[in-house]
């Protein structure tokens, strides 16, 4: 589990930390760490020049430190300054003790690599405007584009951008992970993000956000026992699809089925195509009553929206077990809250944005708080779909996930990630967890499949027990 943390905890523990050190001892370890991710990625230090964009605050001292230490491995290091006289005077020293200089602005068009030390988790509001004409320039140069813990312009509590950030390839962020580097706009400001240990590890709180790695979800998919038989590896109910289009039908179910093959029973009107499809379920055109015992429903995706869609919902709904609701029939939800709203049994609304804003109201840029805020408005599991899913709990916690491939923006992937939800759904992970859990899953599994090429959401499902297997082997 990877911590997420705010701006705030991250210098509460910075205090603590300091407590016991000599002043700078922090910034010291951060700057090595910086230089040497920097080393990393160049390859070498020497003949290569090196631009650092430096703010006026401890984000400009990282930078400054940093680049004393690559010129003293011999590359040519000029600082840009934006406020000469409020530059970090001993990070200054040290750059030019170590052979760097300062200069202007049209060192970036000849960089090798630039550091973004402009602002970091200091920042407030939009990067002002001379900021914002470096980074332009910094863009149009050929350097390598480096953020210094935070990107300049992204709050390093929510991934909001106001205006502009520096958009980095690559970003070096100090103590622990900040939530707005993973999430939002920020996820896609802030490139690969290299986290440096500087000690803050035993002064940190509970985290504001955790991020599952491969090896927390491998934990849940254990292969069958000897004891185990088709009911204990989890009997998951689909409701979706419609007979003139049996699609989400028929990705559902195979996602459910391929996620952790147990039993899959479908009921609706989709019946005969998902038969067709999948032998493996047991299908009934009749109601979900009909459908015989399940430990978790997934309801809604292609379902329709008419008078039998929402009465096929309220009776799912008014069960105690698991529910996923998407799609269609978040839609009906929207129109009727209180089918959710009045459940004790774990529900997990799947929404993307619009699908959130008719619930809601709109998402806004601060993704995380948007789904805590759906799952306390109906005490539910809320899984915002986006670049960086978001998953939060009526208790407030939350998850950001890690996996994922812009490729899955295509039709049917979220049939996909529900039938996938359901099943993990039915295997003990708690509500937010188990969302968490499939929405991992269902990213690496897009990754996998676009190795081949674009992906369609029916590649997904092939590609899953492939995916698990890979998993898996990340426990060990
Ligand atoms: N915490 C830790 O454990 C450690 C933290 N460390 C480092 O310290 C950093 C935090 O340093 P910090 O507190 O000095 O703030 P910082 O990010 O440099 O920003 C303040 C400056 O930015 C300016 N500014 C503000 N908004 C702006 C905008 N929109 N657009 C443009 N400029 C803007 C503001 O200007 P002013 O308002 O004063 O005119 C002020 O000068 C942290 O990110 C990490 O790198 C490590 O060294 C070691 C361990
Ligand atoms: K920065």
């Amino acid at each position: 589990m990877t911590g997420l943390f705010t701006a705030a905890q991250v210098r509460g523990a910075e205090r603590a930390a300091m407590a016991g050190l000599r002043p700078g001892v922090l910034m010291q370890r951060a700057a090595t760490g910086l230089a040497a991710v920097c080393l990393g990625l160049l390859g070498r230090a020497h003949g290569v020049r090196v631009v650092l964009l430096v703010g006026s605050g401890d984000n400009g001292g990282d930078a400054l430190f940093a680049g004393a230490v690559l010129a003293v491995r011999g590359a040519q290091v000029t600082a840009v300054l934006l406020a000469p006289d409020r530059a970090h005077a001993d990070g200054l020293a040290a750059l030019l003790r170590a052979g760097g200089r300062t200069g202007g602005a049209e060192s970036l068009a000849r960089a090798d690599l630039v550091l973004d030390g402009i602002v970091g988790i200091g920042g407030t509001g939009g990067l002002r405007d001379d900021a914002v004409a470096l980074v332009h320039a910094a863009v149009a140069g050929p350097g390598l584009l480096v953020a210094v813990d935070v990107p300049s312009g992204v709050s390093a509590d929510t991934g909001e951008v106001a205006g502009e950030a520096f958009p980095a390839q690559h970003t070096v962020t100090f103590g622990a992970v900040k939530t707005g580097l993973v999430v939002g706009a920020g996820r896609g400001a802030a490139g690969t993000v290299h986290l440096v240990d500087i000690g803050l590890g035993p002064h940190l709180p509970a985290p504001d956000a955790e991020q599952l790695t491969d090896a927390d979800v491998a934990v849940h998919l254990d292969p069958p026992g000897a004891g185990d038989d088709k009911y204990s590896r989890g009997v998951v109910g689909v409701i979706a699809g419609s007979a003139t289009y049996p699609g989400a039908g028929v990705l559902c179910t195979g996602a459910a089925l391929r996620a952790r093959p147990g039993l899959v029973r479908y009921a609706g009107t989709a019946a005969e195509g998902v038969k067709a499809a999948w032998p493996e379920a047991l299908v009934t055109s009749g109601r979900p009553g009909a459908a015989g015992r399940v430990q978790a429903w997934v309801v809604g995706p292609g379902m329709g929206t008419d008078e039998a869609a929402r009465s096929v919902l309220a009776e799912v709904l008014a069960t105690d077990l698991p529910v996923v609701v998407d799609a269609d029939a978040l839609t009906l939800v929207a129109a009727q809250p209180g089918l959710v709203g009045d459940r004790t049994a774990p529900t997990v609304l799947t929404p993307h944005d619009r699908e959130f804003a008719r619930l809601f109201g709109e998402v806004g840029g601060d993704r995380v708080a948007a789904a805590r805020r759906g799952a306390a408005a109906l005490g539910c599991t809320v899984l915002l779909k986006g670049d960086a899913t978001v998953v939060a709990d009526r208790d407030g916690a939350a998850f950001v996930n890690a996996t994922g491939t812009s490729w899955l923006a295509t039709a049917g992937t979220g049939d996909v990630l529900a039938g996938v939800l359901g099943a993990f759904l039915t295997g003990g992970p708690a509500a937010a967890e188990a969302a968490a859990v499939a929405a991992h899953v269902h990213g690496r599994a897009g990754q996998l499949a676009a190795e081949q090429g674009p992906l369609i959401a029916g590649d997904l499902v092939r590609v899953l027990p492939r995916t698990l297997a890979r998993l898996r082997g990340a426990d060990g």
